[in-house]
């Protein structure tokens, strides 16, 4: 695993995080923190709360109990402006599969409140990047599992996250395209970007790793 040139503060600081549903105890506690450059992957079995715990960071879920904060900005006191500086890899089923890659990435990137000739300037880079420059100009509908994984992480970035949180990004995807995603990933950090990534498994793109058990981060992070 690699290791980050520079420590920073965290990026992300989470504490005593805890969120239940009716009387089952979905996340218990959680604390955890995700340095500047980094890669923190969560990870454990199915139904740990990895997801639920997420949905807390991206500002999808309000916790019951705890603090999300990002850069300092508190997730849920600050919420919008919170939400600018957070990216999440949506499901594949999630965005219009009836634009070209090129279309959705300048969609987004437009949605986001880039101007036209940025947008477009950010949509090529991210096409070059995620390998899918040449199929640009087919629809998101024609793409294999893979470039919808790949497209899927460049509508993420096209937006200039501070943080970038990834829910299994690597289920199902063929080597070629989570080794292209790997790539991207580490460009990200490198350029000061911190990504939080829940996975059933390590992966080896986190320079980080923390375990989860039934709703609670272990403390001890490598
Ligand atoms: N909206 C909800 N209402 C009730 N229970 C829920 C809700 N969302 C999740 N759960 C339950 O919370 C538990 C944890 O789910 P979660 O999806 O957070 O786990 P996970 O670690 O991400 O699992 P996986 O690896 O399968 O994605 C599961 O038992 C799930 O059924």
């Amino acid at each position: 695993m690699s290791t980050p040139q520079r420590v920073q503060a965290p990026v992300l600081r989470v504490r005593a995080l805890a969120k239940q549903f009716g009387d089952q105890v979905i996340v218990d506690g959680a604390g955890l923190d995700v340095p500047g450059g980094s890669v923190l992957g969560l990870v454990g079995p199915a139904g740990s709360g990895k997801t639920t715990l997420l949905a807390m960071v991206t500002g999808l879920l309000p916790p019951d109990e705890g603090t999300v904060q990002v850069l300092g900005v508190d997730a849920w006191a600050q919420h919008a402006r919170a939400r600018q500086l957070v990216a999440a890899m949506p499901d594949d089923d999630a965005v219009p599969d009836s634009l070209t890659g090129r279309e959705l990435l300048i969609w987004k990137g437009l949605v986001a409140g880039l101007d036209a000739r940025t947008a477009a300037e950010a949509a090529g880079l991210l096409l070059r990047a995620t390998g899918l420059a040449e199929a640009e100009g087919r629809t998101v509908a024609e793409y294999t599992v893979g470039m919808r994984r790949r497209i899927c992480l460049a509508t993420a970035l096209v937006r200039r996250p501070k943080l970038l949180v990834l829910d299994d990004p690597f289920a199902g995807v063929d080597e070629d395209s989570a080794a292209t995603m790997r790539v991207v990933l580490r460009s990200f950090t490198a350029e000061g970007g911190s990504v939080l990534l829940a996975s059933r498994s390590a992966e080896s793109v986190c320079d980080l790793v923390c375990a989860v058990e039934r709703g609670r981060v272990a403390t001890g992070q490598r």
